[in-house]
């Protein structure tokens, strides 16, 4: 049976950075991987969204006759933009293969990497079976790393066919621009993918909304602001419905929403796609067979290490990334992918702190989060001040034409004042939220922002501005500007102002 130092089940963001990691420290890696090199990081899923992402936006700005200029003839073929987006991908999967290969074949080195395609199962604590084209075989592990990721959340009693009934890995096999359709669930894929298809504006977009706002994690000014800027895009947000059923029909799909007012509507669409959350991909992997038990929610628990407990203890096996039930971001998984591995080889250095994570999400125009919201603040009773800035005040985006946005920060409400977290949304939002994430992740206080030299004309010139605000010390006004500068305070014995 071949041994390895260390066996990883998954070559998603969080199992490649691990087998990389492991070759920094001379180890002898196994990758594993059952689907496309690579997961959900690349294929249906970040890289493949973005590049249909970028591609839609690029068309959608074609499409202005605001701006001076006006194509002629511009026309967009689904089956291009597929084999567009499908390129993309398999660059970055040809650049991480031209690494595994290279790790695979230097004998001289210490560290190695071999990858098996093949679905991974515990035969016990140390040894997995793993299933190829050719056959079966076991392989044993000093240490595991179980990196397997997340799959679509089912609709109960609502069988995805892959066509027309389709989840985020169904994108890929449409065939053309669907006519209609009906995207269920409004958390972070169904509006970007409704973002997506309204920017093509080929297709009638149906989001239909549980609750009364989308996106029911992030602050009611912020999920507003997204349903107004898609509702302008041309979406249909059907807010408060709950899908009752889908009759296929030979032509188009037949779908009822009830309403939770009582009212009920019949629509129809070409497409249904299905976005209510993503679960940990545990499912082929026999988990119990070393000894490993799921919570009740189907994630595997790890400690500050990424160490799953097994008998109460720390173990050999650890976990990283979706199937641990934090935050599903590629950013999470790469660096606990890390994280494990730096344990395994006996390097604890920095623990993972996630209250500087961001969030970037893609939509017209992007959305950028960073640290905590207000909601989150006013659950842990944390007294804040938000400060609101609008990009119709910042210069750059004046020159870019594209002034719909906002920066907003919150700051501890005490002689500190920390930053505690950003949103921000417009131009480049996704480039600059980084540098708030450092400011949180060094505790800065605004008192430090205001000391530098913000690059002229930058859209991060916002951040500035924002938090003079707070100390009434902004170039710009509230009183002047009521709607695009202003301040809010929250404590404690307020009443919650948020659901
Ligand atoms: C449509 C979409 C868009 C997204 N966009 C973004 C974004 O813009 N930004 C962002 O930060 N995040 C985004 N995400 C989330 C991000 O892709 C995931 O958080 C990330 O890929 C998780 O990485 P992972 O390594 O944990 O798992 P995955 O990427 O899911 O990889 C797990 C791998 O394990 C393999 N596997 C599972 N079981 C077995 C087994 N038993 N044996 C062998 N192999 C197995 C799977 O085939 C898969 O390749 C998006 C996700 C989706 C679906
Ligand atoms: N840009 C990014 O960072 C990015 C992009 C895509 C996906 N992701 C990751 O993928 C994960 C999954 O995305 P997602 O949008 O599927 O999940 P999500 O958790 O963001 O949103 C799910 C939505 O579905 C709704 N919902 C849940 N059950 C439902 C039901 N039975 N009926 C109707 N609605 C229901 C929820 O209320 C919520 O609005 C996200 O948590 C995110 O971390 C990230």
């Amino acid at each position: 049976m071949k041994q390895y130092d260390l066996v990883i089940i998954g070559s998603g963001p969080a199992g490649f950075s691990a087998a990389v990691r492991g070759v920094d420290f001379g180890m002898k890696v196994c990758l594993i991987e059952g689907g496309h090199l690579g997961g959900a990081g690349i294929m249906n899923g970040a890289l493949t969204s973005k590049t249909m992402y970028e591609l839609s936006l690029d068309y959608s700005v074609a499409a202005r006759v605001d701006r001076g200029y006006r194509a002629s003839g511009l026309t967009v073929d689904y089956k291009q933009v597929r084999n567009t987006v499908i390129q993309a991908a398999k660059e970055k999967q040809y650049q991480m293969r031209s690494q595994i290969e290279t790790f695979a074949r230097n004998k001289q080195m210490q560290g190695s990497i071999t990858l098996i395609h093949g679905m991974a199962s515990f035969i016990d604590q140390h040894t997995l079976s793993v299933k190829t084209e050719s056959g079966e075989e076991n392989i044993k592990g000093e240490n595991i790393l179980i990196a397997t990721g997340s799959q679509p959340r089912k609709y109960p009693d609502l069988e995805v066919d892959g066509e027309r009934i389709i989840n985020s890995e169904g994108i890929l096999s449409l065939k053309h621009f669907p006519e209609r359709i009906l995207i269920i669930g409004s958390g972070i894929i169904g509006c970007e993918f409704a973002t997506i298809f309204s920017n093509f504006k080929q297709t009638e977009v149906h989001l239909v909304d549980r609750a009364n706002r989308v996106l029911p994690y992030e602050d009611d000014d912020v999920s507003d602001y997204v349903a107004e800027n898609l509702t302008g895009n041309g979406v249909t947000i059907h807010h408060t419905a709950q899908l009752r059923t889908i009759v296929k029909h030979p032509g188009h799909l037949e779908v009822i929403l009830d309403y939770d007012n009582g009212h009920s509507k019949v629509l129809e669409v070409d497409v249904a796609l299905i976005s209510i959350g993503r679960v940990s991909n545990l499912k082929y992997l026999k988990p119990e067979n070393a000894g490993l038990t799921p919570t009740d929610k189907g994630i595997l628990e790890i400690n500050d290490n990424c160490q799953v407990i097994i008998n109460g203890q720390p173990s050999n096996i650890y976990a990283a990334g979706d199937v641990t039930g934090h935050s599903q971001l590629y950013s999470v998984a790469e660096l606990q992918g890390r994280k494990a591995v730096e344990k395994m080889a006996g390097k604890v250095g920095y623990p993972l702190d996630y209250s500087h994570m961001s969030t970037l999400m893609f939509f017209k125009p992007e959305v950028a989060a960073v640290g905590a919201n207000e909601k989150m603040l006013q659950k842990a009773g944390i007294a804040y001040k938000a400060a609101y800035y609008s990009n119709k005040l910042i210069n750059r985006a004046i020159a870019m034409r594209s002034t719909t946005g906002f920066i907003k920060i919150l700051v501890s409400d005490d002689h500190e004042q920390r930053i505690l977290g950003m949103r921000a949304s417009g131009p480049q939002a996704s480039s600059y939220i980084v540098s708030v994430a450092h400011l949180i992740n060094q505790g800065d206080s605004l008192g430090e922002v205001l000391k530098i030299f913000y690059p002229h004309p930058s859209v991060a010139e916002g951040i500035q501005e924002c938090l003079r605000t707070i100390g009434k010390r902004s170039i710009y006004k509230p009183m002047a500007f009521p709607d695009e500068i202003y301040i809010r305070e929250w404590k404690p014995s307020d009443q919650m102002d948020q659901s």
